[in-house]
């Protein structure tokens, strides 16, 4: 008789309210040096560079629309490392680099860094712990410690540093309330998770069996729709799932619209709103096939309502989540299978 080893069945993982709101801990408190570092650098700088990859590099995707719509006075700029060191620009010092990565090992960010260190400019970082290399190459670094939230936990610390610039520079009259707004973000991730689940399932069980699933989305709420599109689905589940702009569906893309395939579309509370109202009202003419999140089926308690719309993506990925893992259960593909990603040379 042969026995025979069976991998473990793929089980979508419970909402862990300890774990999720444990795991945010350091963010919060590095928030409040990285709200005093803001407030201290706000003179000092005309031009902030926000470099990472993946997610994020789309948590600073959130940072810059803010920026923009609040007319902070910065001239603002998002890069990808690897184009930001064959692009080389301008650099002096009164520009302020931001750099985020979860693990602080990602070696275009690592090495964004380093190229760095010897130009004018004030660094930032925000990792894990000290030991990991990002945090060793940046002037000022923020530590989350170890975390299953590093996206949230990414979001909370760079918004207060932010936050803490736009108030020192033009009086930004909701930092107060951002400081407090944070705060609540943790508990907000879980309920917006246990209000999503049954949702979730529901939800899984229905596509369960399409390969291709494109995301749509506007404004900061594009970041969820990246992240969760193309850093979970296509990532973890090898899914032909990406993001497109609700600013660009009817530039093209909408051309690939019929009965049969299936679209996610991410409404959030910010100004572009009515650029997915558009979209959606399209949509419902020619499919059924439509999942519609919208984030103000998120109560998002102990969120200031002004806040909202800088929250809400943060909200909404917690809600989706649970879609990514009642799919993984059904499809029995874990979300931590990688073929490639830290396993071959790349
Ligand atoms: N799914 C994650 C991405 O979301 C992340 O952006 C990237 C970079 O990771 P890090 O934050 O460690 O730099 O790694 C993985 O791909």
């Amino acid at each position: 008789m042969t026995s025979e080893t069976r991998p473990a069945p793929v089980v979508a993982a419970p909402i862990d309210r300890e774990t999720i709101v444990g795991s945010l801990q350091g963010a919060l408190s590095a928030k409040n040096d990285a709200a005093r570092l803001g407030q201290q650098l706000a003179g000092q700088i005309d031009r902030i560079y926000f470099v990472s990859c993946g997610a994020p590099n789309r948590v600073m995707l959130t940072l810059e629309y803010w920026l923009d719509h609040y007319h902070s006075g910065y001239q603002v700029k998002r890069y990808f490392p690897a184009e930001f060191m064959t692009l080389e620009p301008e650099l002096d010092e009164r520009t302020l680099v931001v750099l985020g990565s979860k693990s602080g090992t990602t070696a275009e960010t690592v090495e964004a860094a380093r190229y760095l260190q010897d130009k004018p400019c004030v660094t930032v970082g925000v990792t894990t712990t000290a030991d990991r290399p990002l945090a060793q190459a940046v002037q000022h670094v923020f530590l989350m410690g170890e975390t299953e939230q590093a996206h949230t936990g990414i979001f909370i610390v760079l918004q207060a540093l932010i936050g803490g610039m736009m108030h020192a520079r033009s009086g930004w009259p909701l930092f107060e309330s951002l400081m407090r707004s944070l705060d609540a973000l943790p508990e907000v991730l879980v309920e917006s998770a246990l209000l999503s689940d049954a949702r979730g399932k529901e939800d899984a069980l229905k596509y369960q069996n399409d390969r291709i699933l494109y995301h749509i989305a506007s404004g900061p709420m594009f970041a969820t729709a990246y992240v969760f599109g193309v850093c979970m689905l296509m990532e973890m589940q090898w899914m032909h799932s990406t993001a497109l702009e609700a600013a660009e569906w009817f530039h093209g893309p909408f051309e690939i619209l019929d009965a049969e395939l299936p679209l996610m579309l991410l409404l959030g509370e910010d100004p572009s709103r009515p650029l997915m109202d558009r979209v959606v009202n399209f949509c419902r003419k020619y499919s059924d096939r439509l999942m519609i999140y919208d984030s103000r089926d998120l109560p998002m308690t102990g969120i200031d309502p002004e806040l909202r719309p800088m929250l809400a993506p943060f909200a909404m990925q917690a809600a989706l989540n649970r879609f990514a893992e009642h799919l993984a259960e059904l499809h029995g593909h874990s979300l931590d299978t990688r073929r490639y990603m830290w396993v071959t040379e790349y």
